[in-house]
This record gives structure tokens, C-alpha cells and sequence, in this order.
């Protein structure tokens, strides 16, 4: 079978943690006749990403690592994306597609416009990580059967986009398309908030008296380990997306707050109704979930015998 062609012939990861050595080993894997290129602030990144192949190259300056790129994929914290941007001013060439795989959309679109005006800006998010972070993190799997949504800005050429999208193809995921801001307000809901809340349960327990800790970890059911691998996750990356998806997530938690504080009253009140009806209707959601095939953030989960469903028993999944 003939493979199709590549989307872009040379492609530069800046940032070679859980996400950027993920992109380098699944495009390596996908798009063997793409040469890629890497780069990291952090030297000894450098190193390990060299030592496990993350990408053909590995100059030790930025400028190198760019300058033959038909795409650049930032995959550093978001807050960093823009000083990143900064950085390849007049370093690209012309037609030189720039992508990110951030958290969250917006702030970051509008920080590498400023940057690099002019330049055919694509931004990407792999929905598609683990608690897990750093250059030993990432492997060629991670994006298979995973969503990836892409929000081009208003007016940039299709024919980029086009490509974007049938890089993140190439590499297994399942591409939608969405306006900056509404995915922010939907990552806001089915990411930031949980991981939030996660930080937040996780942090009470580990304030309570010695004793009772001990015990939290000893009893620690299958809920409470589910936060913990959640709050386990990279502290940089996650201060960063509070700060940048800051409206969003502040609209979200104040109704999770108003909903917390009527679950509040109803126990004070001894109102068994109020919280039958509550967990009756979250019972729904969890069944019409599974019920369209969507056990899992696997775009065609469920259409899978689950056994063997791509990315199940992937490195970092400690379910169990
Ligand atoms: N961790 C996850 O599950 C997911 C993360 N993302 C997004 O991917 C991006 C990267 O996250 P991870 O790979 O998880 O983080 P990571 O911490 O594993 O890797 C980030 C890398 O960026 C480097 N870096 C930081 N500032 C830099 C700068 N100014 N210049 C060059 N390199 C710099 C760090 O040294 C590090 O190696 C973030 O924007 C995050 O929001 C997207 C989807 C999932
Ligand atoms: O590990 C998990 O459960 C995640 O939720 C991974 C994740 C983290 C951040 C993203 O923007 C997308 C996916």
C-alpha cells in the first residue's frame, strides 16, 4: 500500500516533554519521511530527548532547530508559548505553518499572533495526555484514537488547516474543528475544572491530622485514587492553564459552587429528594454516555471490543 504523502516535509518540536516526544516519536512512526527537528530550554531535555530519539535533530540553539521547519508545533506550558514566539522572529521562513498543542486556545492564539505577525498560525489541542511529564514520558501511541481539536483563526488560509489537520490524522487522532473561545468554555468544563476539584480533594486530605491521613491513603477507594492520579499531574503546566483560561473557568466554578452550596443545604436539611433527584439525573449522564459508545475519551470507544482498543494498557494508564 502506498503511504500518502506527508503534509509537510520538515517539522520542529520546541518543548520535548510528555507532548512535543510524543508528536517526535508518532511522527517518526507515522511519517517516516518527515525529518524532524527539536528543542528544549532545559539542557538536560536535550540530552534525554537525543538519547530516545524524540527527534532526528537536536541542535543546541533555537534558531537552528526552526529555520529549515515547514511546521512548528510549541508544545511548552501555555504561559511560555509567547516568550517561545518571540524567539523565532524573523528565524522562519515565510510559509512556515506555526502550531501549539496548549490546553487552552485563545490566550495562546492571540500571544503568537502578537509575536509573529503574518505568519500561518494553526493552533491544535491532541485531547490526549497523562499525569505524567518530561522527556521520559512520551510515547508514538499517545494520540491513536484520541480527539484532536484545532481552531484555525478567522481568516487564515484553508489550505494550511488542511494540513494541520491531516498531520494530527496521520498520527491516529480524530480531528474536529472549533471557534478558540468555545473550546475553551467546553476543555473549561471536561478538564480544567475536574482537574481542579481533583487538586482541591486531594489537598484537603493530605491537611488532615497525621492519624486520619494514614487512614485516607489505607481505605483509599477507587474515587479517591482517581484524584490522586489526576492531582499528580505537572504543576507548571496546570498554573498556567488556570491562569490562561482564567474566565472560563471562573464561570464554570461559580455555578459548581452555587450547585455545591444547594447539595450543602439539602444535607443540612435532611432533604433526601433534592439529593435523590441530583444523582438520579447524573446517573442519566453517565448512561447516555456509555450508551452512544463513549466509555472512555476515545473517539470510537465502544465500537471497539474494549480489550484491545487502541491505548488501553498505554504507559501511564495506572487504572485499575
Ligand atoms: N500533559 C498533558 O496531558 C497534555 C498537555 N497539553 C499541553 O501540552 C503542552 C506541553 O505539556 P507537557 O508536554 O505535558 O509538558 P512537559 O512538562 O512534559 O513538557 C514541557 C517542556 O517544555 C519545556 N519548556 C518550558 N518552557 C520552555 C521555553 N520557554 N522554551 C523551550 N522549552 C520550554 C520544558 O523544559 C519541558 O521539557 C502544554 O501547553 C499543555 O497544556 C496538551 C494535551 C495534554
Ligand atoms: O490524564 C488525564 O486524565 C488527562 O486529562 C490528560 C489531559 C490533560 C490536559 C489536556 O489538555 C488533555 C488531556
Amino acid at each position: 500500500m502506498n503511504e500518502p504523502e506527508a503534509p509537510f516535509a520538515n517539522v520542529a518540536i520546541i518543548g520535548l516533554g510528555l507532548i512535543g516526544g510524543s508528536v517526535g516519536l508518532a511522527v517518526h512512526e507515522t511519517m517516516p519521511k518527515v525529518r524532524t527537528y527539536g528543542w528544549d530550554a532545559d539542557a538536560h531535555v536535550r540530552e534525554v530527548a537525543a538519547e530516545r530519539n524524540l527527534a532526528h535533530a537536536i541542535p543546541a540553539n533555537i534558531d537552528d532547530a526552526v529555520a529549515d521547519a515547514d511546521l512548528v508545533v510549541l508544545c511548552v506550558p501555555v504561559r511560555a508559548m509567547e516568550s517561545v514566539a518571540a524567539q523565532l522572529k524573523g528565524k522562519l521562513k515565510p510559509t512556515c505553518v506555526i502550531s501549539d498543542v496548549g490546553s487552552c486556545k485563545k490566550s495562546v492564539a492571540d500571544a503568537i499572533a502578537r509575536q509573529l505577525p503574518g505568519q500561518p498560525i494553526v493552533p491544535a489541542h491532541p485531547v490526549a495526555g497523562t499525569e505524567h511529564s518530561g522527556p521520559e514520558a512520551g510515547f508514538a501511541s499517545l494520540f491513536q484514537n484520541r480527539w484532536c481539536i484545532v481552531t484555525p483563526a478567522e481568516g487564515v488560509d484553508q489550505a494550511h488547516v488542511d494540513k494541520v489537520i491531516a498531520f494530527w490524522r496521520a498520527m491516529g487522532a480524530t480531528v474536529e474543528t472549533m471557534a478558540p473561545d468555545h473550546h475553551d468554555r467546553v476543555l473549561a468544563v471536561t478538564s480544567h475544572v475536574p482537574h481542579l476539584i481533583a487538586y482541591t480533594i486531594v489537598g484537603t486530605a493530605s491537611d488532615l491530622e497525621e492519624v486520619t491521613r494514614s487512614e485516607v491513603i489505607k481505605y483509599s477507594a477507587g474515587g479517591f485514587r482517581d484524584f490522586t492520579r489526576i492531582a499528580a499531574s505537572d504543576p507548571t503546566m496546570w498554573r498556567d492553564v488556570f491562569l490562561s483560561n482564567k474566565d472560563a473557568v471562573l464561570e464554570i466554578l461559580q455555578r459548581f459552587s452555587e450547585d455545591l452550596t444547594a447539595l450543602q443545604r439539602a444535607i443540612r436539611w435532611g432533604d433526601g429528594d433534592a439529593l435523590f433527584d441530583r444523582f438520579s439525573k447524573t446517573r442519566e449522564v453517565r448512561r447516555s454516555i456509555i450508551e452512544e459508545g463513549q466509555d472512555d475519551a476515545r473517539p470510537d470507544f465502544g465500537r471497539h471490543d474494549h480489550g484491545d482498543a487502541p491505548g488501553a494498557g498505554m504507559p501511564g494508564d495506572d487504572s485499575d
